[in-house]
């Protein structure tokens, strides 16, 4: 066990290209507003880290926090237009903040606001890793936020911790921090006196018994421990270790000392677009398949052909993720859908040679391609 650990610690000290995410509750006061000094700490850390010549991506929240005491509200507002005005106010200070604290290293900074679509649909997606692996190759420090006064409710990550490890899987990082108020994952309330520190994750086995909270103490932050858990469980899923701990403890972390928890990286590695379609996307509507549609996708990886579907729900557009059902309504799959909602129920049954024949060869094509499916 201990090798173990230090085999992955070890990975932690040698780690090329690192992302850290800090949250709300790290970087306000009490009183509200940004903690210059907490900043600069963190700043400090990271700045050490890319004078190694390591590659750093920074995910931060606080957007909304750092906008509340200017807009002078007294809490997080719960209506999303509010909550978007102060994430338009605090972005700015926030990202200033960064900017002029990261020049004491010499080093410049660069916003990269992203909504869901960004990172599921093929063009944005790709887009979006060649802004940041640009970024990196210029030697700035890409700082990520969801861009929070655009997205709407349904197309909102809704947690920063989820959009790291998706930003993890989306740069190949080597290593995913979690940085929040409290120094590990603890088996229960870490205020229970009865809790105890948990040093490291190796599977899900690991996480059974445990207590995690959804709210935090500090009010500003949004999915307490159990975003944490799930978004540490996306990036080990995708062979990503992670350290989730406190953000003053940053340093010590990231020097590889036992501090915080570690979750051990799994074995599996699915390709980087498809793990943000299963996990970042929802589906727009649902195709439901016939058993021979649902053996030839889920068992022989095939794509989705007209012949094979038996229902359409949703109002979608081509290009949107939309979810593949079985007979009995579960969801199988995942997949990026070629036609739009309405086009669909005309082609239901017939085969693509008979559409093609009738309709032009257009309508040869797949529902869903293979390339953007991926099995839930
Ligand atoms: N099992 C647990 N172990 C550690 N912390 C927990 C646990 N359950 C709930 N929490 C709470 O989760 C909080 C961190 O979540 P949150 O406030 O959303 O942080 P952030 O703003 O850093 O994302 C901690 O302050 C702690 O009170
Ligand atoms: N995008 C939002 C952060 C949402 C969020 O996940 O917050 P947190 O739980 O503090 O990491 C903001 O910048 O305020």
């Amino acid at each position: 066990m201990t090798t173990q650990n230090g085999r992955v610690r070890d990975a932690v000290t040698t780690a090329r290209r690192v992302v850290v995410k800090i949250g709300s509750s790290s970087l306000t006061t009490a009183t509200g507003g940004l903690a210059d000094e907490r900043v600069d700490t963190l700043v400090d850390t990271l700045g050490r880290l890319t004078a190694e010549g390591r590659e750093v991506v920074l995910v931060s929240s606080g957007a909304i926090a750092a906008g509340l005491a200017p807009l002078g509200l007294p809490r997080r507002p719960r209506d999303l237009a509010t909550q978007q005005a102060a994430a338009s106010v605090g972005q700015g200070l926030l990202i200033g903040r960064y900017a002029s604290s990261f020049a004491r290293h010499g080093r410049t900074v660069g916003q990269v606001l992203l909504t869901v679509d960004d990172v599921t649909r093929r063009v944005h997606y790709r887009n979006a890793y060649r802004t940041l692996r640009k970024l990196l190759d210029l030697r700035a420090v890409p700082i990520v936020n969801e861009n929070d006064t655009v997205a709407t409710q349904e197309i909102r990550f809704g947690d920063n911790d989820r959009l790291a490890a998706l930003v993890a899987a989306l740069v190949h990082a080597d290593l995913l921090v979690l940085l929040s108020d409290v120094d590990a994952l603890w088996t229960g309330d870490p205020t229970n006196p009865h809790s105890t520190r948990i040093a490291e994750v190796r599977d899900d086995a690991d996480l059974a018994g445990i207590t995690i909270g959804r709210a935090g103490r500090s009010g500003v932050g949004t999915g307490g421990m159990v975003t944490k858990v799930e978004a540490a469980r996306i990036a080990t899923g995708f062979g990503i270790p992670v350290v989730l701990t406190a953000a003053d403890l940053a340093a010590p972390a990231l020097a590889g000392e036992p501090v915080g928890t570690l979750f051990h990286p799994q074995r599996r590695r699915p390709t980087a677009r498809l793990f943000w379609l299963a996990h970042a996307t929802s589906p727009r509507g649902r195709l439901h398949l016939d058993p021979g549609a649902v053996a030839a996708v889920v068992g022989r990886r095939k794509s989705l052909l007209p012949a094979g579907i038996t229902a359409v729900d949703g109002s979608f557009t081509a290009g949107d993720p939309v979810d593949l059902v079985d007979t009995a309504g579960a969801s199988v799959a995942r997949g990026l859908v070629n036609y739009d909602a309405v086009e669909l129920p005309g082609l239901l049954g017939r085969s693509t040679s008979e559409l093609a024949a009738a309709l032009g060869p257009a309508y040869e094509r797949e529902v869903v391609h293979r390339d953007d499916l991926v099995l839930l």
